[in-house]
């Protein structure tokens, strides 16, 4: 102990030398030692630059500030938690904005877009289903969990909600997340008595927020990483009572999702796919582990490939008339609309697995108060099999 605390100390010091010497060479040669000419977050701005801005025409500039800013937290409820959370936030200014969904609200045609992720469900039919070519809509509103409750300050007011505190038991009162993370695991649409997938669940805020449902009877919990699934039983440890985190209740597993298909078929009800991709926002914001980095070039080139290798192990591991779950938080087309139609194909002639895609437009529509959603993206390649879908943007 002592040795290291001695080691700290001299580290400091030589720090404390290196800044009294005159600026010259020295800092010249740091700088060029440990930063890349072109820091990954200005790669990731270029590319941004070069691709959205045909993808997203005049809307880019907007999109491309707000991708720009400060993002905005929710702070979703648990309900485990014996503290009187939702009041105390309420009393502060913030409204859950689930609760406050427009039910009754009819989708109308206007609407504006502005960040992230791209969202999209999708229904498996019966096994005896007729084969659907070109992919149909699926025109349903979800049911929105009455136990899902995620409060967000005012539009504009960029307040940081405070670290939650443990209650009695030691749980947290809530999971600071985007808001707009809450939004596939509230069009999962999960009933009573459900079995779901959650394939790459870690750090966890879907996990949890799909736990708050309270009407799922077996959850298994997937994510590859074996470190961020670490923290994922961290996480579940310090929102979820023990007695909910049994064998009967969960399973957290670190395997490779693509293979899921080899391990389990037909076997869940709902499942997430909520899958790696170029994060964009993060991607301007911070250069520590960045997917644009030079180092990672092979990793973001192979994303598209492994997304759809998880969806595709993601629909066979649903059971006929169940629901898959696609999501990321990148508005690049590539990893989103390409994906789930290849996805669609793929399952249809490969495993011979029929598909519909669910419209989510009007369950965007009830969420327009809160969040600016893309206008109609369509899905599929030529205007003959044209199938609408609507893509959630992450933010406010
Ligand atoms: C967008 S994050 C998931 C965020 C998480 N759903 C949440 O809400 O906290 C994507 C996750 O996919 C995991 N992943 C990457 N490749 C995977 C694979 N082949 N199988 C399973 N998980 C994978 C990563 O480790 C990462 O944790």
């Amino acid at each position: 102990m002592a040795l290291l605390m001695d080691t700290r100390f001299l580290l400091r010091k030589v720090k404390d030398l290196r800044s009294l010497t005159p600026k010259r060479n020295r800092v010249k040669e740091k700088w060029a030692a440990t930063h890349p000419k072109y820091p990954p977050t200005s790669l990731a701005l270029q590319h941004f630059d070069a691709t959205y801005s045909v993808q997203l025409g005049k809307m880019w500039p907007s999109v491309r500030v707000a991708l720009l800013s400060e993002r905005k937290y929710g702070a979703l409820l648990n309900n485990f938690s014996h503290d009187a959370v939702l009041a105390d936030l309420q009393e502060k200014g913030c409204r859950d904005f689930i609760n406050d969904a427009d039910t009754e609200a009819q989708p109308c045609l206007e609407q504006v877009s502005e960040e992230e992720s791209g969202d999209v469900p999708v229904k498996k039919s019966d096994s005896d289903g007729q084969q659907l070519s070109p992919p149909q809509l699926s025109p349903n509103i979800p049911q929105l969990s009455p136990n899902i409750k995620c409060v967000v300050f005012p539009r504009g007011d960029i307040t940081r909600f405070k670290p939650a505190r443990p209650d009695t038991y030691r749980l947290l009162g809530y999971y600071l997340l985007d808001a707009a993370s809450v939004l596939p695991c509230l069009a999962l649409n999960v009933q009573e008595g459900h079995n779901v997938l959650d394939l790459c669940a870690a750090p966890g805020g879907k996990t949890l927020a799909l736990l708050q449902t309270q009407a799922i009877r077996f959850l298994c919990v997937n994510d590859t990483s074996v470190s961020r699934t670490l923290r994922l039983r961290k996480v579940l440890q310090s929102y979820v009572p023990k007695e909910f985190l049994t064998d009967e209740n969960i399973r957290i597993t670190s395997f490779d999702g693509t293979r899921w298909g080899d391990i389990e078929r037909n076997s869940f009800d709902r499942a997430l796919v909520d899958v790696p991709c170029t994060t964009d926002r993060h991607s301007l914001m911070e250069d520590d582990n960045n997917i644009f980095s030079k180092t990672r070039t092979g990793e973001r080139r192979r994303l598209p490939q492994v997304q759809l290798a998880l969806l595709l192990a993601g629909i066979e591991a649903t059971c006929p008339g169940g629901e898959i779950m696609y999501s990321t938080c990148t508005l690049s087309q590539i990893q989103n609309l390409s994906v789930v139609e290849q996805a669609i194909h793929l399952a249809r002639e490969k495993h011979g697995i029929h598909l519909e895609v669910v419209d989510l437009q009007p369950f965007t529509h009830m969420f327009r108060k809160t969040f600016h959603f893309a206008p109609d993206l369509h899905l599929g390649g030529n205007n003959s099999s044209r199938v609408k879908v609507s893509c959630i943007f992450c933010g406010h």
